[in-house]
């Protein structure tokens, strides 16, 4: 599992701007024309925005759980996800849900924090299927749930708006730990919810 120790360098804002503006005259365009002059800081500053799980280490997320002695699933689903495909630095969204069964001692960890992990992850460049893996992991390694599973559905917009140009098609990935993965039942039981 990664922590901010894996984490790469620091956001330099100056840097992206640079090169934003290097990408204007790349594609033609005269990034001193008063529509594009402010683009290579607004960009920055987006991009700031979209990559800023680079820089915040997860563990900070699941650090603060609560004693509910309560240790059937638990269930977040439809949570809203948008991230930045890693090849082509183009957007996908779509929806995560993410379910997990306590560990023994029956901590639990605040739903909002089911939701902050998934976009802390996101907000990196990915690959859908990390992306999936490493809430998953977070999940079990951190939080020490007995069982996990993630599944996230989105739309790639490097399929939709350009390449293979089909807009509409949707991947779906899970990830699946501990006793979720080990007993078929309980796996069914949270897919059933998943899909309710
Ligand atoms: N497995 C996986 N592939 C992804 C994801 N996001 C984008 N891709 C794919 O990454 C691949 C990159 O393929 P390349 O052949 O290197 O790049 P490309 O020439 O731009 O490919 P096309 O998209 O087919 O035009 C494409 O097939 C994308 O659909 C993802 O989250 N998971
Ligand atoms: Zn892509």
């Amino acid at each position: 599992m990664d922590t901010a120790a894996d984490q790469v360098g620091t956001f330099d804002a100056a840097r992206v701007e640079s090169a934003v503006r290097e990408m204007l005259i790349g594609i033609g365009e005269d990034p001193d024309r008063e529509g594009l002059r402010d683009t290579p800081a607004r960009v920055a500053r987006a991009y700031r925005e979209l990559f800023a799980g680079l820089w915040t280490d997860p563990a900070e997320v699941l650090e603060r759980t609560f004693s509910e002695d309560h240790d059937e699933l638990v269930l977040v689903r439809d949570i809203p996800l948008f991230s930045m495909c890693e090849h082509h630095l183009l957007p996908f969204h779509g929806v995560a849900h993410v379910a997990y069964l306590p560990g023994s001692d029956g901590r639990v960890t605040g739903l909002s924090k089911l939701a902050r992990l998934v976009d802390l992850y996101a907000r990196r460049p990915q690959v859908q299927e990390r992306l999936t893996t490493q809430v998953a992991d977070a999940l079990e390694g951190t939080l020490g749930a007995r069982g996990v599973l993630v599944v996230i559905d989105a739309e790639h917009q490097c399929m939709s708006a350009r390449g293979v140009r089909k807009p509409g098609s949707r991947t779906t990935t899970s990830a699946v730990r501990g006793v979720l993965k080990s007993s078929a039942s309980t796996r069914a039981e949270a897919l059933g919810l998943i899909r309710h």
